[in-house]
């Protein structure tokens, strides 16, 4: 299967995959009553959807990739539960082998996005993986809890369902706490409680491909207090459950009608959708954390669910910038630049910076250790370091592609219908074409480059890669906890204890 190539008209058609599921499968299952509200109307079929209809069968490429049977190995694991493969993603490494045969797969499935789609079905996988690796963590609110979370971690494994989530609550009012808005229905929290289960009503932010996935993880990442018990919870939520409301933001594809003037717009977009809940339902089963502010907040740090979640991001995000890279060194050798010396120093900052962040990776599994029950966690101040300087460093290099492009992502026709008019065609073959390509080739690169970099999806991810894994400064806060500062003091008191000199008199 070629990885890299766009999404093909197979993707529709059964693959054989041993129990796994395919992109036809799964494109199907999204007509399931899911409540997703776009331009003022209910979409009535995700999948076919002009909005969402190309980003979906990038999705289902990646079920079809995984259930290639050419990619068992590096796509897949035994399912200790079935015997039937299963995604790596789900597994729960324990050797530094595991780990890196997690990254190939998270690096496959990436690169069949070039890193644009953050949230596809590996990245919460992670975060479950990391829960039910330490079940401990849950049982502290009741043993039935571990129970549902490893239940759970089984079942969405064996049959390779897809979770997003919305761990963060609306930015209504950050000056209060949970429970002291203005509404105690505001923050999603439980408004009931029944033999069967929970209920559940307010918002949080920001399920990207939230509308895409067959569960929504709802939990709470940000910090609460005491008062704040009933926004303090973990449970996975069918997309199609009733009362579910998912509102994307704009839809960038609406306008990328074509694949020639919106290369990337009109096939990756994965849609942050704001999360409504109007009296859902979640039953015992699907919950894992109930009004228990500490284990709601210990699911992220005192398992491995925030590393495995993460590293996976950082593979996406490593994948990116490969591509980033690539679409620049095409753009110079378009504009006639790439043999200038002061253009390769400018390109040997930017793979400077890439490399770092790859290296930052590769670093996560050479220092990642294994705890006690066997289970191996990839190191934090690794991750969390690249992570707390991401958001610099990407807009660093957007700014050197900004600067190596000048007008070259600007200078081209007003849209692919223009090579179409004859009179327009004579102009725009003559004077857009490049030294080393014709206009028609010149200005794919570069409307990719615009589409990766200043189009509206292009922003979108600077923003995306500024905050999906929290603001920076709590990501820095990260690094202060787990910084092992005591071998830095150390070394203070060792020199200030060194013996004296010239002090004997
Ligand atoms: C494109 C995109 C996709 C996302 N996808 C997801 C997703 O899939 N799932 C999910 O759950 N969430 C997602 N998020 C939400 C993300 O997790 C939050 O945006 C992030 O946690 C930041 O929270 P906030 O937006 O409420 O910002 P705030 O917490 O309000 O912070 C905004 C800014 O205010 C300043 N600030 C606030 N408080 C402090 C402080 N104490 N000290 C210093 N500065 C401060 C900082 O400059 C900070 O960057 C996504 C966000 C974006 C932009």
């Amino acid at each position: 299967m070629n990885v890299a190539g766009n999404v093909k008209k197979e993707n529709s058609t059964k693959v054989a995959g041993a129990g796994l599921r395919t992109g036809a499968e799964y494109l199907e299952s999204l007509r399931d009553g899911r409540q997703v509200f776009v331009d003022g109307e209910k979409v009535k079929d995700i999948a076919s959807h002009k909005a969402f209809a190309g980003s979906a069968r990038s999705l289902a490429r990646l079920f079809d990739i995984a259930a290639a049977p050419e990619m068992r190995e590096r796509m897949t694991f035994t399912s200790p539960k079935t015997g039937n493969p299963v995604w790596r993603a789900y597994q729960i490494p324990k050797t530094h082998a595991d780990l890196k045969a997690k990254r190939l797969a998270a690096e496959t499935w990436a690169e069949a996005t070039y890193g644009l789609m953050g949230r596809t079905p590996d990245h919460v996988a992670g975060f479950f993986a990391g829960y039910a690796a330490v079940p401990s963590v849950f049982a502290a609110g009741g043993q039935q809890f571990a129970d549902n979370v490893v239940n759970f971690y089984e079942k969405i494994r064996d049959t390779h369902q897809y979770l997003s989530y919305a761990i963060v609550p609306p930015q209504i009012d950050r000056s209060k706490p949970a429970h002291q808005q203005s509404d105690p229905t505001l923050y999603a929290g439980v408004v009931k409680e029944t033999d069967g289960g929970i209920i559940l009503s307010g918002a949080q932010q920001l399920a990207t491909a939230g509308l895409f996935s067959d569960y929504i993880y709802l939990s709470c990442i940000h910090p609460l207090q005491a008062g704040d018990e009933n926004y303090a919870n973990g449970v996975a939520i069918p997309a199609n459950a009733p009362g579910l409301k998912l509102y994307p933001r704009r839809a960038y594809a609406n306008v990328a009608n074509n694949s020639y003037d919106y290369p990337l717009s009109s096939r990756f977009d994965e849609v942050d959708c704001f999360v409504v809940l109007d009296n859902v339902f979640v039953p015992w089963e699907n919950v894992f954390i109930y009004r228990n502010t500490q284990v709601c907040r210990d699911q992220w740090w005192q398992t491995p669910s925030h590393l495995y979640g993460n590293y996976q991001a950082q593979s996406r995000y490593t994948t990116k910038l490969r591509f980033m890279t690539g679409l620049a060194k095409r753009m110079n050798e378009m504009t006639g630049n790439d043999s200038n010396p002061a253009v390769q120093v400018q390109m040997g900052e930017l793979a400077s910076l890439v490399s770092i962040v790859e290296n930052m990776l590769l670093s996560q599994e050479t220092t990642a250790t294994i705890d006690k029950n066997g289970v191996l966690w990839p190191s934090k101040t690794a991750l969390y370091s690249i992570m707390a300087l991401q958001s610099e460093l990407n807009s660093r290099m957007l700014e050197i592609i900004r600067e190596l492009s000048g007008a070259a992502m600007i200078t081209v026709p007003s849209a692919y219908a223009d090579f179409q008019n004859d009179d327009m065609r004579t102009d725009i073959e003559r004077f857009m074409q490049s030294g080393v390509a014709d206009a028609k080739s010149r200005v794919a690169v570069m409307r990719m480059a615009w589409d990766f970099i200043g189009s509206e999806f292009g922003s979108r991810h600077q923003q995306y890669e500024k905050f999906y894994g929290g603001a920076s400064f709590l990501v820095k806060m990260n690094v202060y906890r787990n910084f092992d500062f005591a071998r830095a003091t150390g070394m203070v008191e060792s020199a200030l204890a060194l013996p004296p000199i010239g002090l004997d008199k």
